[in-house]
Parts: C-alpha cells; structure tokens; sequence
C-alpha cells in the first residue's frame, strides 16, 4: 500500500439499538440507546468501521468532521484530536455543563472528553482500513498483541425482567432485584460465558443490600475476584464502612464516591483499591488525582481516552505512577469489543479482566459477533479487526433512529416511566 493511499468516502450512521433496563445511581436504561457507526472508504475500495456514543452532542460533531476525512492521507492519525477539535468548535454542542450525565456517568462532562470520544471512532476505523490494505491485523499495527486472549469480567446489573411499555425490547434474563438474583445472574453469565470475575453495578439500592449481594457472589464464587461500582454514589464515611466490610472479599471498588478529593480521603483510609472512570477519565485529571493518590486502579476506554493509542499512552502513564489498569465499558456493539480486544492485547500490564456490556445486547452491526470462551475473546489475526460490517442490520437500526425520537441517553427520563417522581440523585445518595 502506498503512504499516499487516501480516504474515498467517509459515513457517519445514527442508530439506535435495544437495550434491557438495566438499573444505576441515575435511573435505568432506556429501551433503545444510540451509537454512532463510522465506516471510512479508501480509494483502493477498502472499508474501515468504528463505534461511539451516538447521543446528540457526538453525533454532531462526528457528522461535522467526517466529510473533512475525505481527500486525506490513511495513515494520517496523529492530527485527529486537533481537527477534530476543530470541526466541534463550529458546531453547536448544547448540553456541555460540566455536570454528571448519565450517558457514560463519566464524571464531568467536557467539550474534550466529547472530541475524544469522537476521535476513537475514527480512530479505531481508519485503523481498520490500513489493516485490511495492508493484511495485518490492528493489534499489530499497534505495535503486537502480548496474549492471544483477553479476559472480560461478567457486568451484573441490578434489573428489572422487562421495560414498563408492551412492544418494548425483551430478553429472558429476568428480574434482578436482590442477592440471590445477583448470583443467579452471575451463574448464567458463568454457565453460558464461563466469566471467572464480576463486576456489581451498585448505586441502585441502598449499601447495605449491596454489601450482601457482593458476600453473596463471593459464598457462591469464592475464587472470582468481584468489584461494586455505585457510580460515586456514597458519601466519604459509608464508602469506608463498605471498604471495611468487602476487604478481602472485593479486588477493588469502584468510584465509591464523587470526586478526586473525595476519593482521597477514602483511599487514605482503606486497603482496599480503589478504581475511577469518573474522576481520571482525561490527561488534565491525571496529575492531581494521582498526586493526592484518590486512585489505584485506571479504567481506561478507548472511548474515552481517545482511540487506541492513546489507551496505551494511558497504560504507560500509569505503569509510570505505579497505577493498576482496567478497562471500562458503557453499552456497545461488537465493533468496540473488537476494537478494545485488539488494543487489550497490546497493554502488557493489563491487571484486571476487562468490563464488557456486550452480553446484554441482542443486537448487533457485524455479520459475526464474538463469543466468549472462559470469559475470554481470541485476539483475531485476520486483517483489521477481523469483523465484517453487516450492512442489512445497519440499515435497519438506522431506520429505527430515523423512525424514533431518542436522540440521547437518559437513564431518569427512562425511571420516570415508572416512578414519575424521580430525580437524577444529588450526590452523596447514601
Ligand atoms: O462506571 C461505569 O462502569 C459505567 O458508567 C458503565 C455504564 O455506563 C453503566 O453504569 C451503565 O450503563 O449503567
Ligand atoms: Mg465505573
């Protein structure tokens, strides 16, 4: 392939995929939520794909630089954040407020964080093309997969059996509502995708009954290694009687509550680590947060951080600080699993199994989608990412995005449905 080798076309799609009510801090999921898919065509005829959150804001911004794409050269990746930064300060971005939001409940919500989450899906998808023009696969453009599998934790949620609307998407997980729920929804993760550790997503209910869903997990899990992520729900002295109460039952706990100086102070009294995608989820929250030491453990998200290369940029910083690293996962299709499968498989000091929500989708935008063996996805040696785009099921959610009114994420919109008094929490909740 030549150097010169440039972009054809470029395609930014709305859709809008099903999702199950899956509950947090700030509400339950909705029916549907969007995504955005980006393909890149080169002139020689190859195609590229990437995924992002496809709410308004990063939709718009995508839409606004995609076409900026065309005419240039594939393997020019390094200026990405720069244009596309760029290309977001003419747009319009309405709901930039620096508040917590449920669409990633990602901390601070900033102009920087939305371009970065824009860049990894054009990031990830010109890396695709420049894989299938020149046969190698994405780990290797990255430098080389260090494992031939990458091990992904089951992500239990707390859930309803079924949306509140007749028509609405269904599944046949059931109802998860208390420990013993928690543990048989960790069974049929265990059984169906042999997952060895789990991940609580706690937040919904009050400490003490997530407490004992965790011993729960662990009386019927003993080896898996467990987490709880209340989304920085607790105040500073109930993270640390939860701390007390999951030493030695839990390998970490997630943003326990809200905020660098917060985290702090309850890192300072615990030992048990602590992990964020809250409060170190971009370069400028890196200094402080690891100077006062409020966290052990980085969930990195190539979402987040701004595509592959920069995740393992992240994975260097925190080899340097000492800092443990994870990966995040907020709702996504099977073009990020493999996106983040392949980067995973480059980041030697990978501590922990790595988050997916993959397993509580039921649909999809590639013709093949991945399966896990023993918790595990195979690290693809095939071009690219070594998936294809299913173009008919593209087509369809589309239509479903184009036919529909959901255009962001918004977990208390969907809880109001069924408790018309809620209110996304003011933090601490408990
Ligand atoms: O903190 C986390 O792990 C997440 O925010 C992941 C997801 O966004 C999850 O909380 C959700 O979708 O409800
Ligand atoms: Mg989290």
């Amino acid at each position: 392939m030549p150097e010169s080798t440039r972009i054809a076309e470029v395609h930014v799609t709305p859709i809008l995929i099903s999702d199950p009510p899956l509950l947090n801090v700030q509400g339950v999921h909705q029916p549907y939520t969007p995504r955005t898919i980006v393909e890149v065509v080169t002139e020689n005829g190859m195609s590229g794909i990437g995924e992002t959150y496809g709410d308004t804001d990063y939709l718009t911004i995508a839409q606004a630089f995609g076409p900026e794409l065309v005419g240039r050269p594939l393997t020019a990746r390094n200026d990405l954040f720069a244009r596309v930064a760029a290309a977001a300060a003419e747009v319009d971005i309405a709901r930039i407020d620096n508040t917590v939001v449920a669409e990633g409940l990602r901390g601070a919500r900033t102009e920087v964080k939305l371009v970065h989450s824009v860049v990894s899906a054009f990031e990830v998808a010109l890396l695709d093309a420049l894989g299938h023009e020149t046969g190698l696969p994405v780990h290797a453009l990255l430098g080389g997969k260090v494992r031939d599998r990458v091990e992904y934790s089951g992500y239990l949620f707390y859930r309803w059996a079924a949306h509140p609307l007749p028509g609405e998407p269904e599944d046949d997980w059931g109802a998860a509502l208390d420990p013993a729920g928690v543990v048989a929804q960790a069974q049929r993760f265990a059984d169906r995708y042999g997952f060895r550790s789990f991940k609580l997503k706690g937040g919904a209910f009050a400490p003490e009954q997530e407490v004992a869903a965790v011993h729960a997990l662990h009386e019927a899990f003993p080896d898996a290694p467990l987490r709880l992520d209340p989304n920085g729900a607790w105040s500073v002295e109930t993270s640390l009687r939860v701390a007390a109460e999951l030493e030695g039952v839990a390998e970490y706990l997630e943003d326990p509550t809200a905020g660098t100086e917060q985290m702090a102070r309850v890192a300072a009294r615990t030992s048990l680590p602590l992990a964020t995608n809250m409060c170190v989820t971009a370069l400028d929250e890196v200094p402080a947060a690891f100077a006062a030491d409020a966290v052990q453990v980085v969930l990195s998200d190539h979402h987040y951080w701004g595509g592959l290369r920069a995740t393992q940029d992240l994975a260097a910083i925190c080899r340097t600080h000492g800092k443990q690293l994870s990966m995040h996962s907020n709702t996504h299709l099977g073009i990020s699993l493999a996106a983040m499968t392949h980067v995973a498989a480059t980041i030697p000091d990978l501590d922990h199994a790595c988050d997916t929500h993959r397993p509580w989708q039921t649909e999809d935008v590639i013709t093949a989608p991945h399966t896990f063996r023993d918790g595990c996805v195979e690290v693809t040696d095939a071009p690219g990412l070594g998936i294809e785009l299913d173009r008919d099921s593209l087509a369809r959610l589309h239509r479903r995005w184009l036919d529909g009114d959901v255009r962001d994420r918004d977990d208390a919109a969907a809880m109001r449905r069924v408790c018309p008094e809620w209110q996304a929490p003011s933090f601490p909740v408990w």
